[in-house]
């Protein structure tokens, strides 16, 4: 499991996150969800340990900083926001940046690359230019990435990944590929802590959801206990119908 436990945040002198409390399961796909400014990539820096706070940050009990780096990329990889990236490397050598530090044969890595490409559905991209792929197409190669970071089983425990907006440049379908993937993945003892801005999407694929607002949890749980039309309203200032799907049960909104 990945904990982060009461976490508080303060930048520029302002409470940025306050008292937050954030479980992943390695099983499952947790979509964290709330408006803009609400502290989600400000947690996800926390958890990375990119942000220093207060609180703590646990991974299978232990805590993160006791992992050794190694250990830790094993572990827990993080898709940022946005991926600069100036290099004219092919999609294939970033994909490899996941490989750094792995004792693995070259042969070996090769083999790791082309599957999570393929996973990423960006495999036939992978001797083009990364810098001239679209916005989408290097999202899917920056999924690659963290996909060959955390590719070895450990021998015990899960593994994990935070993805900040991973949907935000994927056409649709590629957006359901992605979070069916992460279910997929789920299955493996790979948990994801996901950014999505889709409240449907979140409704449709997420086994929970963590709302955050103004730096605070405000509720978590199943999505059809979460997002009822009074939270919708207080918290994305939304006025809603919200329906249960016909033949899947999950709760679809309608704004
Ligand atoms: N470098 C920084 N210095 C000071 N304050 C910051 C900094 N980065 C973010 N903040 C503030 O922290 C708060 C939370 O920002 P954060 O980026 O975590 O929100 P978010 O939920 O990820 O938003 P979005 O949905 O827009 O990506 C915001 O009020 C933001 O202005």
């Amino acid at each position: 499991m990945l904990q982060a436990v009461d976490v508080n945040l303060t930048r520029d002198d302002k409470a940025v996150l306050t008292e937050v409390n954030v479980a992943l399961n390695c099983n499952e796909v947790v979509a964290l969800v709330g408006p803009n400014g609400a502290g989600k990539s400000s947690l996800f820096n926390v958890i990375s340990g990119e942000l220093l706070s207060s609180g703590q940050v646990f991974i299978e009990q232990l805590l993160r900083d006791s992992w050794s780096p190694p250990e830790l990329a094993q572990r827990l990889a993080i898709l940022p926001q946005s991926s600069q990236l100036n290099f004219p490397f092919s999609a294939f050598e970033v994909v490899n940046i996941g490989r750094m530090n792995k004792t693995t044969s070259h042969l070996e890595n090769e083999r790791v690359i082309s599957q999570v490409m393929s996973w990423a559905d960006i495999q036939d991209k992978a001797q083009n230019i990364y810098t001239h792929l679209s916005g989408g197409e290097k999202q899917r190669v920056q999924l690659a990435r963290i996909f060959a970071q955390i590719w070895e089983k450990p021998s015990q425990g899960g593994r994990y990944l935070l993805l900040d907006e991973p949907t935000a440049a994927l056409d649709l379908y590629h957006q359901h590929q992605l979070l069916n993937l992460l279910k997929e993945l789920a299955q493996q003892q790979i948990g994801s802590l996901v950014v999505l801005h889709d409240l449907n999407l979140a409704a449709r694929y997420a086994d929970r959801v963590v709302v955050l607002d103004h730096g605070k949890v405000v509720a978590q749980g199943a999505s059809n206990e979460v997002f009822t039309q009074s939270l919708l309203k207080s918290v994305f200032s939304l006025e809603c119908e919200i329906i249960t799907h016909p033949t899947a049960g999950y709760p679809v909104i309608l704004c």
